[in-house]
């Protein structure tokens, strides 16, 4: 259970019990399982390549309907979702992006607005094509932030992006969480990008959580750092 601001006990928003997914007869990617996440809570996942992350985001998704029955998952009602590449519509401008699907007379207010914060005002009529990968993916932002959900889910949204522009990007998803508070699983490789984004990071490993650790303020991101590379079996790297 997790604590709010005024250490109340309040129901998780991501509940993930014993589930266990697997694609061959030989071996399972998921086995058993478990996690809880907290409302606003924001937690990184990283582990080697193959280990089942994209897997289990899919999973908490709904992208994955054969995982029903192989274990027990809730999330909340309204789930956002973000990936690498932005995947705009390119034949719809901006503006028409983020707000498709969405219902109410006030949606492109909302859609300008949710624009405005990530930093996009005045390119709504642009075409996809005309914005960077960093701009993209800021109107993917804008795109799920405008919905307000309860869970962001993110599977290595600044994977294709230069070092300047991911730092960029990290500073601006920790404004949009502080401002929106979803709940949030980000699929990372970049060990750096979960020690300062995050409350906590997990690493998965043979379809379990190995380690489960909070990034606590006072703890040397170096350290904690070194820890998790450790974690991951590549010691003695970076340091
Ligand atoms: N739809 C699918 N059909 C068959 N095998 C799959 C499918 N999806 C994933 N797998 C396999 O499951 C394993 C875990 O894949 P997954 O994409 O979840 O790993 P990952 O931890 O996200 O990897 P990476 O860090 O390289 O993105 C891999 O061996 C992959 O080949």
């Amino acid at each position: 259970m997790a604590t709010d601001t005024r250490g109340l006990t309040t129901a998780p928003a991501v509940s993930v019990r014993n589930l266990h997914r697997s694609f061959t007869a030989n071996g399972g990617v998921l086995n058993g399982l478990d996690l809880d996440i907290g409302a606003g809570e924001f937690v990184a996942l990283i582990g080697r390549s193959g280990t089942g992350k994209s897997t289990l985001l899919r999973a908490l998704a709904g992208l994955d309907r054969d995982v029903a029955g192989r274990g027990h998952i809730s999330v909340p009602a309204s789930v956002s979702v973000v990936f690498q590449d932005s995947r705009l519509l390119p034949w719809k401008r901006v503006l028409d992006n983020v707000v498709f699907g969405l219902r109410g007379s006030d949606a492109n207010a909302r859609g300008r607005q949710a624009l405005a914060e990530v930093g996009l005002a005045g390119r709504e009529r642009a075409w996809p094509f005309e914005l960077s990968g960093g701009e993209q993916q800021r109107a993917s932002l804008a795109r799920s932030l405008v919905r307000e959900p309860q869970l962001l889910l993110a599977d290595e949204p600044f994977g294709a992006l230069d070092a300047l522009t991911r730092i960029r990007m990290h500073a601006l998803l920790r404004k949009l969480c502080e401002a929106h508070r979803p709940a949030v699983l980000l699929v990372t490789h970049d060990v750096d990008e979960a020690v300062v984004l995050a409350d906590r990071v997990i690493v998965l490993d043979g379809g379990v959580v190995r380690t489960d650790v909070r990034v606590e303020p006072d703890r040397p991101e170096a350290e904690l750092r070194a820890f998790l590379l450790t974690e991951l079996g590549v010691e003695g790297e970076g340091r």
